[in-house]
């Protein structure tokens, strides 16, 4: 029942079921995994246009032009959005012009404002060479029925707006799983409320929702169940009609630790124990059907268990790893793969310092996951996989 990271991830991914698929439009498609490729419908940009404001001319005109020197052109025209100067420009003549504009024909050179002076009537004085740099050619982004984007990505925030810009409202998307979260534990309470000795606040619920949602789930909240056998099967009982039960605290060896004996007891467990640290309490298992995945109640190995393990079998996604140099040493585990917490910082990885399961600053103080694979050290100066956070 003791298993490695990639097998704990393969054996949840196979207890999840097939979502299926549906057409959302971009505004409700955020997380989810695109299942179509994406063609461009419009080319972008959709014509030949300036990068800058400024004026459009003739480069060969202007090359002459500096401070010492400067090039006179004669105004005969504005191009702005929606309002195309679409006569020919001649040699010697220039068109007011604005980010975004398309260039009028003859021009194919663009100078910007910071460069030109009031030239008297009608005329700018140029103190530098107009450049064909600053000019952004149609379909220098994508063209009408270019792919850009491929069937199986994420859709990330500029991935969306990518989709807008080539012309789609909408997109076929795997379904959302739907997944009931809970927290278990007699000493948890609810933020805001008073709190005694001894109690902690209910901080991995607000997290793993959180980090759910940024997977593209559809959340079920459950009540926080206590720590009595009946309480937790009522809590159960609560998620039926979800895709999996992701559960935190109550799987490691204490005698309250009641799903981890649920699972074993009365129900199935495909794994209990993974081959890593922080978080190797972590439990795989089915209650009447219903696919359960118990987090260990430390909120950092809830954390790092859900991003290594929970997140890729839900979206399908690799985890992704850098490779960085380590400005520390990390500490290696005989029979465990380590993901220790770290800071980036000028390229390098450095130890976080404070290992400990249940320091919550470490969350948002961290930003990186340090893998350390079982039985291999990490000197300072090695080359490291980091997982940002
Ligand atoms: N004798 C042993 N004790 C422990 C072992 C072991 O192998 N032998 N494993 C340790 C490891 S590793 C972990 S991780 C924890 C996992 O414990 P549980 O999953 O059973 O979690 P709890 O005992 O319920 O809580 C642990 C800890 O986390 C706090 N907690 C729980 N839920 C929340 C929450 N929703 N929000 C914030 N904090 C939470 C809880 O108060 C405890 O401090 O077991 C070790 N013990
Ligand atoms: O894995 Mo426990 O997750 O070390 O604190």
């Amino acid at each position: 029942m003791f298993v490695g990271v990639p097998e704990a991830r393969d054996l949840l991914r196979a207890l999840l079921p097939d979502p299926g698929t549906e057409t959302l439009p971009l505004a409700a498609a955020y997380g989810r995994t695109l299942v179509q490729t994406l063609e461009a419908r419009v080319s972008h940009p959709s014509a030949t246009e300036s990068a800058l404001d400024g004026i459009a001319c003739r480069e060969a005109d202007t090359r002459s032009a500096s401070s010492e020197t400067p090039v006179r052109l004669r105004v005969v025209g504005e191009s702005r959005a929606g309002l195309t100067h679409s006569a020919q420009v001649n040699a010697g003549e220039c068109v007011r012009i604005y980010t975004g504009a398309p260039l009028p024909p003859g021009t194919d050179a663009i100078c910007p404002v910071e460069q030109l002076d009031d030239g008297g009537p009608d005329h700018v004085w140029l103190r530098r060479p107009a450049r064909p740099e600053d000019v952004r050619h149609e379909g220098g982004d994508f063209m009408t029925g270019e792919t850009v984007l491929p069937a199986g990505l994420r859709l990330t925030a500029p991935r969306l707006a990518l989709a807008a810009a080539l012309g789609h409202a909408e997109v076929t998307v795997r379904r959302a799983l739907r997944v009931a979260l809970l927290s278990t534990g007699d000493e948890l309470v609810a933020p805001g409320l008073p709190l005694a000795r001894g109690q902690v606040y209910d901080s991995n619920r607000v997290g793993l929702h959180a980090m759910l949602l940024e997977c593209g789930c559809e959340v079920i909240a459950l009540d926080h169940a206590a720590d009595t056998p009946a309480a937790l099967q009522g809590a159960l009982d609560q998620a039926g009609g979800a895709d999996l039960l992701l559960t935190s605290g109550g799987v490691s060896m204490g005698r309250y630790d009641l799903l981890r004996d649920l699972l074993i007891g009365e129900g199935q467990v495909a794994f209990w124990k993974v081959r890593m640290r922080p978080g190797g309490p972590a439990i795989l298992g089915g209650w009447h059907g219903l696919p359960i995945f118990g987090l260990p109640g430390n909120p950092v190995s809830s954390l790092v268990v859900f991003h290594v393990i929970v997140r890729p079998a839900l979206t399908g996604q690799a985890v992704r790893t850098l490779r960085l140099r380590a400005a520390t040493t990390f500490r290696t585990l005989p029979d465990k793969t380590a993901f220790w917490r770290g800071v980036i910082d000028s390229g390098e990885v450095r130890d976080y310092g404070a290992q400990g399961s249940g320091m919550l600053r470490s969350l948002s103080e961290a930003n990186a996951l340090v893998v350390v694979p079982e039985g291999q050290t990490v000197k300072a100066g090695d080359d490291v996989d980091v997982i940002l956070l």
